[in-house]
């Protein structure tokens, strides 16, 4: 691309040096830098990218974009900006020339259900025979194949890129899990959002956000950065069963819609009945009333399809062809799934590391477990990250009769630190706490009685355990399967 063009996208106090006509790509990482591109200097939370321009320079940069003059050796235009990261947001659109205006574009956001949600729309897009892209906590998914990424939502670069790349495939749409931080630190700079959705907001990343005020208003961007352009049909979807949604429902002109199990909605629950491998339910929309049975279970689920509703109604879609593909989904990998075994229990594996999300992990449960069995729940939460919910985590899962309390990627924490936390929520006496989450989980089927059920929450998908700086391979569901094998066989 040629620089000048490139570079006329952003306000500059200053060039110092010769640019050179053109440059092939642009990077912020200095490892991984092509010759002749241009390299931009973000201020991280752990370095300073300015450090790293010369290392950039060595690899074969020629334009820097920095916020201070620096002093490199070697052939190199500078170009001095106000906020690097504000740069980057620009320029990466610029560069991969706006993908997202060319597809139609759909962030999901929430505390809990955003993989969910997200995943839902994706398969149903692909059953409905279109092409489609998603990303977010599991990776990048494109045409089937998964792509690793370090973040829900990935930086201003990485996210340009995949929305490029999701265009060049052929792709109708993406789907984008939108996290918080994604928000607030600018990550998602330059995508042009078609529709916007919103699960849910309760306690979590205090540690990052400070107040769930503050939490709630990173979300809140996704929807003022839905724009104003009214030549495009945009919607915003919003849970009506949330209060943050009419905060939300404020923050876009676009018009709203709605959906829940309590209030008022456009798309709306009701007579739901909910067994260990089916939920059915009516679904109440604005062309009519339609039965609906799905693999999806607990009510977090119906959330979940509702929101996709919407989202597909916006687009016009019929509703017999959007329930078609409901009633086909298969469950979401690691929410609520049920481990496929032979032992005398029922095991699901599950991804809630919220209070709020372990409330409805357990409530999913709860319809299908007969009063003499026990309802066992593993949890475990994180080192070295927001404290402030380990013990309402506990709280919640004292709902089940039985706790395993333990850890989930405890890096450089202690494991009694992190139990002892936990601990102090609960409202019960029936548990136990175990740092080592492989005896946590051999503990659990140990305790577990035919007829049982057990959820080991907090791993979902995740097939590791990060203690240190290492990950360790780890998987709850075989750890239980076999220790349930030497049990009950
Ligand atoms: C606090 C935070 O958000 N950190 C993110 C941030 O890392 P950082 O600030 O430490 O970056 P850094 O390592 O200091 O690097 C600064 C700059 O120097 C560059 N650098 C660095 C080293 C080098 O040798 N050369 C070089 O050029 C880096 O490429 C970067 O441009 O930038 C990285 C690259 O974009 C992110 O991967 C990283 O996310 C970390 C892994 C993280 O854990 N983030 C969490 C808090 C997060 O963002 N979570 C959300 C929500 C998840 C959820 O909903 O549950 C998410 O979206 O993932
Ligand atoms: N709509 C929902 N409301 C409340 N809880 C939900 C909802 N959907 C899923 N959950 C619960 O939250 C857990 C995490 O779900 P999911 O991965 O979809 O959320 P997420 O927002 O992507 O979380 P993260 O950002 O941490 O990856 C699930 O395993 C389930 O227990």
């Amino acid at each position: 691309m040629y620089t000048e063009e490139l570079i006329s996208a952003i306000p500059f106090k200053e060039i110092i040096g010769q640019l050179p006509n053109t440059i092939v790509d642009i990077s912020i990482d200095s490892r991984s830098v092509q010759p002749k591109s241009l390299f931009i200097c973000i201020k991280g939370y752990t370095v300073d990218g300015h450090d790293y321009a010369q290392k950039a320079v060595e690899m074969g940069a020629t334009v820097i974009v920095t916020e201070r003059q620096l002093q490199l050796e070697g052939e190199i235009a500078q170009i001095i900006v106000q906020d690097t990261n504000r740069a980057l947001g620009i320029l990466a659109a610029k560069f991969f020339d706006y993908p997202s205006t060319d597809m139609t574009m759909i962030g999901v956001t929430g505390t809990n259900g955003k993989t969910s949600v997200s995943g839902i729309i994706h398969h149903m897009l692909i059953g409905m025979g279109e092409k489609s892209a998603v990303s977010g906590t599991i990776g990048f998914n494109l045409n089937g194949i998964l792509y690793e990424s370090a973040n829900t939502t990935s930086d201003a670069l990485s996210t340009q890129q995949m929305i490029f790349r999701a265009k060049m495939e052929g792709c109708h749409a993406m789907v984008m899990e939108v996290s918080s931080h994604g928000l607030a630190l600018g990550r998602l700079a330059g995508v042009d959002y078609d529709i916007a959705v919103f699960t849910n907001l309760t306690h979590d990343h205090l540690d990052f956000h400070g107040t769930m005020e503050e939490y709630g208003n990173a979300k809140g961007l996704l929807f003022s950065q839905l724009g104003q352009d009214f030549t495009k049909n945009k919607y915003a979807v919003l849970n009506s069963d949330d209060p943050w949604s009419e905060k939300y429902a404020k923050m876009t002109s676009y018009p709203i819609l709605t959906y829940g199990l309590v209030n008022d909605a456009v798309f709306k629950a009701e007579n739901c009945c909910y067994d260990d491998n089916l939920t059915t339910f009516d679904m109440v929309t604005p062309v009519g009333t339609f039965p609906v049975s799905m693999q999806l279970i607990g009510e977090f689920n119906v959330y979940n399809v509702l929101a996709a509703t919407a989202v597909f109604y916006a687009q016009g879609y019929e509703m017999d062809v959007i329930i078609e593909q409901i009633e086909d989904l298969a469950p979401v990998r690691g929410r609520m799934e049920k481990v496929k075994t032979d032992l005398p229990l029922k095991i699901f594996i599950d991804y809630a590391h919220t209070p709020d999300a372990i409330e409805k992990a357990i409530n999913a449960a709860l319809p299908y477990k007969k009063p003499e069995n026990k309802l066992i729940f593993l949890v475990g939460t994180g080192g070295n990250r927001d404290k402030s919910k380990r013990p309402a985590m506990a709280e919640k899962a004292s709902i089940a009769d039985y706790v395993v309390l333990t850890t989930d990627d405890p890096r450089f924490e202690e494991y009694d630190s992190i139990t002892g936390d936990l601990a102090k929520g609960m409202l019960h006496e029936n548990y136990a706490c175990i740092g080592d989450r492989a005896e946590a989980v051999r503990h659990a089927v140990s305790v577990a009685d035919p007829g049982d059920i057990i959820i080991f929450a907090g791993k979902g998908h995740e097939d590791y355990q990060i203690i240190g700086n290492t990950k360790y391979p780890h998987s709850d569901a075989e750890i239980a399967i076999e220790a349930g094998r030497l049990k009950f066989v």
